[in-house]
């Protein structure tokens, strides 16, 4: 298997004035095979940003390096640059007074494309991504949703080997943002790019990324395949609030039933957080705290926010 991409420790450090830095990327590594659709997944703030520009050469780093099919993006940028195409936030690779096919005209005739090449590319992209009705519009005059359709389809015009997207589907109402997501595993699978997105969304990854990394403050907290993920957020997280005891006595026993579990002192109360493998589980937990000098005030199923506990039960294990 190529390893197109190869992030190796890396490290951004941004120095915000007053002798004062941030570490937002963190000893990052990862490696995106060819044909691979590859997810960053994390909070505002998490680092994904800073990552993607670090690899497609828009930020100098201070640690590590970034291989684009083998080229270090620290000495040859250049080439490595050959190989990358990017669309970032803003979508700054659109001139939106011209329409959607000049658009494609334009940018595939500054990469040395040739004219048969070029109406090539332009009606596969053109079909592929459904721009059929506003190929003549102008795309100051498109949605938030088919500007961004437009600035994706002409990032893939040149046929380069990776394709670096952040947040691809942000701010897409949910039959778009659906749609994108079929859209890119499409073209992934039938054009065997090489694609790394960032997003927030987990549904994001579901849909699309073969593999994923989660990031948290900067650094990497979980990589694996999605599949695997999937069956640990599959999981059934439970939320308990109580008065009374101490986690000397409580928490080695629901250790005994969950693998996971998280106590948080909170002012007048305590909660666990725990993860359990099924429902049925949920019977041993209240056998035990039935046995317990606890005052019981909720337990609840968490659904919403499932990636933010996972992230906080994640970094927890990694300690
Ligand atoms: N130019 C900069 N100068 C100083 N700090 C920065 C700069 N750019 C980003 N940061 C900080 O670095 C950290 C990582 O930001 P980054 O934009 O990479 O995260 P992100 O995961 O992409 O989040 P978001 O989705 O909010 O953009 C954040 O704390 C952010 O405030």
């Amino acid at each position: 298997m190529e390893e197109l991409l190869q992030v190796n420790n890396l490290e951004k450090i941004y120095y915000t004035g007053n002798n004062n830095h941030l570490k937002a990327v963190d000893n990052v590594s990862f490696n995106v095979n060819k044909g691979e659709v590859f997810g960053l997944l994390g909070p505002n703030g998490a680092g994904k940003t800073s990552t993607i520009k670090c690899i497609c050469g828009l930020l100098d780093y201070e640690g590590g390096d970034v291989l684009v099919k083998g080229y270090s993006m620290k000495k040859k940028r250049r080439k490595g640059l050959k190989h990358i195409s990017a669309v970032l936030e803003g979508n700054r690779n659109i001139y939106w007074r011209m329409t959607v096919k000049e658009n494609l005209e334009f940018f595939s005739g500054i990469n040395g494309l040739s004219s048969t090449k070029i109406k090539e590319r332009m009606d596969y992209l053109i079909k592929q991504f459904q721009l059929e009705d506003q190929e003549n519009v102008v795309v100051n005059k498109l949605s938030r949703g088919m500007k961004q359709k437009v600035a994706i389809a002409i990032s893939l015009i040149t046929d380069k080997d990776i394709i670096l997207l952040d947040e691809p589907t942000l701010g897409l109402d949910v039959s778009m943002s659906h749609e994108m997501r079929q859209i890119l595993r499409r073209i992934a699978k039938e054009e065997d790019k090489t694609i790394l997105l960032s997003t927030h969304d987990m549904n994001v990854v579901e849909d699309t990324c073969d593999r994923l990394i989660i990031i948290n403050n900067g650094q990497v907290i979980a990589k694996d395949t999605v599949e695997n993920l999937k069956n640990l957020f599959n999981k059934e997280i439970y939320k308990i609030l109580f008065k009374g005891n101490t986690e000397h006595q409580l928490l080695p026993k629901l250790k005994n039933v969950s693998n996971i579990v998280e106590l948080q002192r909170q002012v007048d109360h305590n909660v666990v957080i725990l993860q359990l493998n099924d429902a049925n589980e949920l019977f041993a937990i209240f056998e035990l705290l039935k046995g317990e000098s606890i005052n019981l005030i909720s337990i609840e199923k968490v659904t919403k926010n499932l990636e933010g506990i996972f992230m906080d039960l994640l970094k927890e294990e990694q300690q």
